[in-house]
């Protein structure tokens, strides 16, 4: 099936999500004139890493997120891998990704699995402990949250599903610019050892912490770049044929190749 992807790639004022709700909301109806079936966001997009906010001003279940994101899928007809958002519970406070379909359905939550010690994640969130597949209109797909792609194990779990293998793998992140060149090349790795499309999306700008390196990124599923946002603040497009993927696997039968007997240490 043929789509087209907007990722967002977004500035997030710090601890400001009356200002990053409504540039959500505009880069959304922005995408949506431009005939987008798909529009990324980044990760924490309300609040950026802003711990003490997120503590300070909870979104219980994600609740709030929750309403804003399902009307605007639905009133605009448009899936969305709403990036990730702080979901607070009484078993913690997650990051965690949201998706949605055309009708506004709420499709899938994924809670970040690894957490990313030098931004001090695990002193402030809890890890999710489930996976991110989910089917869309176009198939299936699986969801990852920035440091997550450092774990290839992780996202080839997600491969061998047994019925439902995903043809596009979406990341969504806050990438610090000094290691933009690592982000790059995970990203291009990941989708050629999975023989899947990555549609990647980071934010840009800066917090009192850290600069980020935007780069977001469509990558088809032999590792070449369909798409590169650079620096700049803007919504990158890019238009991909998902059953691409069946051909490729064909021709290099990677998964069918796999010596499991010999995949572990005694
Ligand atoms: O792995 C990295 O270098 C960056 C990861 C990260 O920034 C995050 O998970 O928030």
């Amino acid at each position: 099936m043929r789509l087209k992807t907007a990722v967002v790639q977004m500035d997030v004022a710090f601890g400001h999500p009356e200002t990053n709700y409504k540039k959500v909301e505009q880069n959304i109806n922005d995408a949506v004139e431009a005939k987008a079936d798909v529009v990324v966001l980044p990760e924490l997009w309300p609040t950026g890493y802003d711990f003490q906010y997120m503590k300070d001003h909870p979104d219980t279940e994600a609740d709030q997120a929750v309403k804003f994101l399902s009307e605007l899928a639905r009133r605009h007809r448009v899936n969305l891998i709403a990036g990730s958002v702080p979901k607070q519970t009484e078993n913690g406070l997650f990051n965690t990704m949201l998706v949605f379909n055309r009708h506004g359905a709420f499709v899938k939550e994924y809670s970040k699995a690894h957490l990313f010690r030098l931004m001090e994640e695990e002193k402030h969130l809890s890890e999710g402990n489930e996976g991110g597949l989910f089917k869309l209109e176009h198939g299936y797909a699986a969801g990852f949250i920035c440091y997550d792609i450092r774990f290839p194990e992780w996202v080839r779990t997600h491969m061998l599903h047994p019925k439902h293998t995903p043809s596009i793998l979406y990341v969504v992140a806050e990438w610090p610019k000094p290691r933009i060149d690592q982000w790059r090349a995970l990203l291009i790795a990941r989708a050629i050892e999975n023989q899947c499309f990555v549609v990647a999306c980071n934010r840009i700008g800066s917090d009192p912490n850290n600069t980020f390196g935007g780069s977001s990124l469509v990558i088809s599923p032999l590792g070449e770049i369909i798409a590169d946002a650079g620096e700049k603040e803007m919504i990158l497009y890019a238009e991909i044929e998902t059953d691409d993927v069946h051909e490729i696997r064909e021709n290099i039968p990677v998964f069918q190749d796999r010596r499991t007997e010999l995949y572990r240490y005694e």
